[in-house]
């Protein structure tokens, strides 16, 4: 492969001996990866069904390799129920080495199409709130796409630029992801056409964008929040060096070490200015190392900064003294869900019912493709449930069922928008809404009537073309 004359040198001088190495990779196929969505099945269940043979990514927990070349994981009935991410393999490490737990607020800043976001909501097991934005809408709206496949209903999807962020969410979170915009020298190998956009804009562009992104993120999280920073290049005014500056602006913050995998390399402090060998604690990924494209990771804690309850107060005099009734209409439809819904959280927008996460601030003026879980539609007389809430709901949480094998041919006629016969398997006088699911993974809603199924499946996301 042809690669920039000025790219190669870099690489030599970073890699010295080892470059002979890096340079043969690019003879070498590429891999794919699948990341299991484990806010929806263990990794153990999903080994027990997965159709393909899978070898595990070593460094992450819920990853795996797949043959892209013989099989296609993104063309199967388990890809619709959401069981799954389809993600190069070092792309998983920023999200799986960010330690994120139930109840915290996350915002992933640069996060379309959610590659990462898609693993930090499912580490959130429905419970906090995951913040995640992309500074162009139409890439959030395949973001929210992916976090609604997922079933990810504790989040926002916004569309801003991070310094508007910062008026709102001053030390609001506890952990945040940037996924920088980069130049992308990681993905030569993957992607030839990387080249040529490094050639439009290489380090020295994306170094100024990524020095506003962290600093900017920087005031965002909450004192003892953790940031995780992450790009997929190996230019160091992109990685180490980013890194120094978000130190020299905000001292109060310390690099922590990742949890380690042998393919790691370290940090290169010697790439930049300030000599401070805490960067060693940062991570390099290469492919010659490790079976994975080029990525740079940097995990840090905030320390002793100013402390900032003003969001808290905010959400405080937010939720108090709102106590509202669900409407009749969603509360007829919610007998049939083992949910507790709380009606102070309820969001109604014209016809549209959104169950908005807890403890949010005021977010007047800010863009956002999404807030919440978009619940359904409030018609006349009745409610109709969303594809976004089917995606969300475990089989065991709703009371009428339709549960298909995997073999069962009505499965890909549903997901292409088909009514179904279901003689065998409902009685004449049973009716109303029921959830699709494919072997036990909900896909979508229908509505049942004289034993036909009306299809209700989100006309956007149907499946293409012919059968499995
Ligand atoms: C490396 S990609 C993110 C990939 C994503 N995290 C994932 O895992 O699927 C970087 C993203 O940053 C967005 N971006 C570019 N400039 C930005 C800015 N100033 N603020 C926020 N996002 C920005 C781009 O639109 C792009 O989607």
């Amino acid at each position: 492969m042809n690669l920039p004359i000025a790219f190669e040198e870099k690489m030599r001088s970073l890699l010295h001996e080892e470059y002979a190495d890096y340079e043969k990779c690019f003879d070498e196929a590429r891999h794919y990866g699948l990341r299991v969505n484990t806010n929806k099945i263990t990794v153990e269940e999903f080994l027990k069904i997965a159709p393909w043979k899978l070898e595990p990514i070593p460094w992450i927990h819920n990853g795996f390799y797949y043959d892209g070349d013989s099989v296609q994981p993104a063309k199967h009935p388990y890809y619709f129920a959401g069981l799954y991410y389809l993600q190069e393999p070092s792309a998983m490490t920023p999200a799986d080495r960010l330690p994120v737990d139930p109840g915290d607020k996350v915002l992933d800043v640069c996060a379309a199409p959610g590659g990462k976001a898609t693993e930090l909501g499912a580490k959130l097991q429905g419970k906090g709130v995951l913040i995640a934005n992309d500074i162009s809408s139409s890439r959030a709206k395949g973001l929210l796409k992916n976090l609604e496949l997922f079933g990810i209903g504790n989040m926002m999807v916004l569309s801003e630029e991070p310094g508007k962020l910062t008026e709102y969410f001053r030390g609001y979170f506890d952990k945040i992801l940037i996924d920088a915009p980069c130049s992308g020298e990681g993905m030569f190998r993957k992607d030839k056409k990387m080249v040529k956009a490094w050639e439009e804009h290489g380090p020295e562009f994306f170094s100024k964008i990524q020095r506003s992104i962290i600093t900017q993120a920087a005031s965002m999280l909450k004192t003892g929040g953790m940031l995780l920073y992450s790009t997929c290049t190996f230019d160091p005014s992109e990685n180490e060096q980013t890194i120094e500056y978000l130190l020299s602006e905000y001292p109060e913050f310390e690099i922590c070490s990742i949890r380690p995998y042998e393919g790691f390399a370290e940090g290169m402090p010697e790439t930049g200015e300030s000599g401070n060998q805490e960067l060693k604690k940062t991570v390099r990924i290469f492919p010659h190392r490790m079976q994975g494209e080029g990525h740079y990771l940097a995990l840090l804690k905030k320390g002793h900064c100013e402390e900032n309850h003003e969001a808290d107060a905010d959400r405080a005099g937010k939720t108090a003294g709102r106590k509202k009734k669900l409407p009749e209409e969603l509360d007829a439809f919610f007998q049939d869900v083992d949910w507790e819904l709380d009606a102070s959280r309820l969001d109604i927008h014209g016809e549209r019912v959104y169950y908005m996460p807890e403890g949010l601030p005021d977010l007047k003026g800010v863009r956002f493709l999404r807030s919440g879980l978009l619940l359904g539609e409030l018609k006349k007389n009745r409610f109709e449930p969303s594809q976004a809430l089917a995606m969300c709901l475990k089989r065991k949480d709703y009371a009428r069922v339709l549960d298909l094998p995997l073999a069962d041919e009505r499965v890909i006629k549903y997901l292409k928008g088909d009514t179904l016969d279901l003689e065998d398997m409902v009685s004449a006088k049973e009716k109303g809404w029921y959830l699709v699911c494919v072997d036990g993974y909900p896909l979508g809603f229908g509505k049942l009537l004289g034993q036909t199924l009306k299809n209700k499946y989100l006309p956007g996301w149907r499946w293409m073309g012919s059968g499995q």
